[in-house]
C-alpha cells in the first residue's frame, strides 16, 4: 500500500503515526497517510510568517504567473488527480473530472482577479488632508476542507488567499487527502515558494486548535458541518479570529405549474443526485405544485430509474458510493424514518446488494410529511423526497421555513415571480431553472446557519483582504 505525508516548508515529511484511506466503492483501504504532531504544525506556522513579507511584496502578476502554473499542472495531470478523487471519494469518474476542470478554472480565475485588488481615494472634508482605502493581505490562512468535493473545495480557498498575497496551511478531510496531496504537488511543481502553500495533514481537534491559539493564524477558511463550524465559532471569541464558514445546507426545489417539465426533470435530477447527494447545495426538499404533482412525480422516478449506480471508476456510471457505512446509515434511517411518518418509497429505498461498497439505491419517497426528518436535517445521500404546494405564497414560506439557507432551486418561466424568488428566497444563491449555479465569477456562501462570508467571485478575494485607511495631512 502506498503511503504519503504533509508538504511542509517545502519538504514531504512522514510520521509513524498513520491512518487508511478507504475506497467507498469497495470497503477496503488502498493507501496509508501519516499525521503530524503539533510540532511540526507550530514550525510550519513559523515557516508561513517568514515566508509572508516576500510573497505579499511580490506583484499581484506575478503571483498570478504562478497560480496560472499550478492550473497548467493540475491540466497535464488532469486524468490521475479525477481518478484519485473517484478513489477516495467515491464518485463517478466524468464528475471527478468535472471537479477537476473546476478547480483549474478557480486558479485561473483567481490568478486574473489578483491584478483587480483596487483601494480608493476618498475626496477629503478638511483642506490639505488626503484619504486613501488601501487592501494588504490578512496574513497566514489556516483553511479547513470536507471531502465531498475534495479538491475543489480546497482550491476554493487556497487560490484567493495565495492571489490576495497570503500565505496557506491547508487541512484536508481525512477521508480525501490524496487530492490535497496531488495539489501540494502541483504546487510545488509550479515553483510555489517553500512556506507559502502548506500541507498539514493531522487530527482535526489538534490542527484547529492551533489554528485558532496561535497568532500566527490570523484567518480560518472552514468548509464542513455546521455543527464544526459552530464550535470552531466558539473557539474563535477568545482570540476574535475571523473566521469565514460554508457550512450546511437544506436546499428546497419549489416546481411551478408554469415550468418548462423537461428541463425541471433534468435539473432537479442533476440538483439531487449529482455528487450522489452529498453536494452541500444538493436538492435535500423538492416541493411541487399541486397541479402538477402527479405528472411530475412520475417523470421524475422513470429518470431517476435511468440513473445508472455503481463504482465510479466504472464507465458510465451517474451514482456511486456514499462516502462511509455510517453516511449509508443515516440514510437509511432518513428512509424509514420518513415512512414511518407517511411517505412512500416509490423507488429504490435500499442498499446495492451484491457490493461489499457504500452503495443506496437513487431514491424517491413521495407525500413525505413536513415532520419527517429528511425535511430538516441534511440528506446527504441519493435521496429525493417530495411533498406538494397550492400557492407561491406557500411555497416560498416553506422554502424559508429552515434554520439554513445555503441554495434553492426554482422551475418556473413566469419572470414576475423570477423577481419575487429573488427578493424573497432566503438563501445565498438561488438556481431558477439550473440545478448546477456554481462558477467561479459568482459569489458563493449560506445565509443564517450555513455559514459567513463568500467563495468565489470578487468577494472571494475580500475574504482574505484587510481594508486600511490612511489618512494623510499637511498636504
Ligand atoms: N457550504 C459549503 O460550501 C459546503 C461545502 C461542502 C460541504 N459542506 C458541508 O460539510 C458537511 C460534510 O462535510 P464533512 O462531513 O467533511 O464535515 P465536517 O465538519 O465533519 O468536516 C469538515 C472538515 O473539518 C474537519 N473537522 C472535523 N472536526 C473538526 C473540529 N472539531 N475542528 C475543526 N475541524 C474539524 C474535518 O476533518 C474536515 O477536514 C455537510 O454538512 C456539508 O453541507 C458545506
Ligand atoms: O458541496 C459543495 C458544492 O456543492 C460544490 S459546487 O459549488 O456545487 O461546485
Amino acid at each position: 500500500m502506498k503511503s504519503y505525508g504533509s508538504y511542509l516548508d517545502g519538504k514531504w515529511v512522514s510520521t509513524e503515526d498513520t491512518f487508511e484511506v478507504v475506497n467507498p466503492a469497495t470497503a477496503e483501504a488502498f493507501a496509508r497517510v501519516s499525521r503530524i504532531n503539533n510540532g511540526q504544525l507550530k514550525g510550519a506556522l513559523n515557516a508561513a510568517e517568514a515566508a509572508l513579507p516576500a510573497w505579499r511584496a511580490m506583484t499581484a502578476k506575478d503571483r498570478g504567473a504562478l497560480l496560472h502554473r499550478v492550473a497548467d499542472e493540475l491540466l497535464r495531470r488532469k486524468s490521475e488527480i479525477a481518478r484519485t478523487i473517484t478513489l477516495e471519494n467515491g464518485k463517478p469518474l466524468a464528475q471527478s473530472e468535472g471537479e477537476v476542470a473546476m478547480s483549474i478554472d478557480h486558479l485561473q480565475w483567481f490568478a486574473e482577479e489578483a491584478r483587480r485588488v483596487y483601494g480608493r481615494t476618498i475626496p477629503h472634508q478638511v483642506n490639505g488632508k488626503r484619504h486613501l482605502v488601501v487592501k494588504t493581505p490578512i496574513g497566514t490562512v489556516g483553511a479547513i476542507a470536507p471531502w465531498n468535493f475534495p479538491l475543489v473545495l480546497s482550491v476554493r480557498k487556497v487560490a484567493p488567499a495565495l492571489a490576495a498575497g497570503c500565505t496557506v496551511i491547508l487541512k484536508p478531510a481525512t477521508q480525501t487527502p490524496l487530492c490535497a496531496v496531488a495539489l501540494a504537488e502541483c504546487m510545488e511543481a509550479a515553483g510555489v515558494p517553500a512556506g507559502v502553500f502548506q500541507l498539514a495533514i493531522g487530527n482535526a481537534a489538534m490542527i484547529s486548535r492551533e489554528f485558532l491559539t496561535n497568532p500566527i493564524c490570523r484567518k480560518i477558511s472552514f468548509t464542513g458541518s455546521t455543527q464544526v463550524g459552530q464550535e470552531l465559532i466558539r473557539g474563535a471569541a477568545a482570540a476574535i479570529k475571523p473566521l469565514s464558514l460554508e457550512l450546511g445546507g437544506l436546499a428546497p426545489v419549489l416546481v411551478f405549474d408554469d415550468c418548462d417539465l423537461d428541463r425541471a426533470i433534468e435539473q432537479t435530477i442533476i440538483a439531487k443526485f449529482r455528487n450522489t447527494g452529498q453536494s452541500c447545495i444538493a436538492a435535500n426538499r423538492i416541493y411541487v405544485q399541486k397541479t402538477i404533482h402527479k405528472e411530475f412525480v412520475d417523470r421524475f422516478v422513470a429518470a431517476t430509474n435511468r440513473l445508472k449506480t455503481g463504482p465510479g471508476l466504472e464507465p458510465g456510471m451517474d451514482v456511486g458510493p456514499v462516502v462511509n457505512q455510517s453516511a449509508l446509515d443515516m440514510a437509511l434511517g432518513q428512509i424509514e424514518d420518513a415512512v414511518q411518518k407517511g411517505a412512500r418509497v416509490v423507488t429504490g429505498g435500499h442498499r446495492l446488494k451484491d457490493s461489499s461498497g457504500f452503495f443506496l439505491a437513487p431514491t424517491v419517497l413521495n407525500g413525505v410529511t413536513d415532520d419527517a426528518e429528511c425535511m430538516s436535517e441534511e440528506t446527504f445521500a441519493p435521496i429525493a423526497p417530495i411533498a406538494s404546494f397550492d400557492t407561491e405564497e406557500e411555497a416560498i414560506r416553506r422554502a424559508n421555513d429552515s434554520c439554513y439557507g445555503l441554495s434553492a432551486y426554482a422551475m418556473t418561466r413566469d419572470i414576475g415571480r423570477i423577481f419575487r424568488l429573488s427578493e424573497q428566497i432566503e438563501a445565498g444563491t438561488l438556481g431558477i431553472n439550473d440545478g448546477a449555479p456554481s462558477t467561479s465569477q459568482s459569489p458563493f456562501g449560506g445565509v443564517k446557519q450555513s455559514g459567513w462570508g463568500r467563495e468565489l467571485g470578487s468577494e472571494g478575494l475580500e475574504a482574505f483582504l484587510e481594508t486600511k485607511h490612511v489618512s494623510i495631512g499637511g498636504v
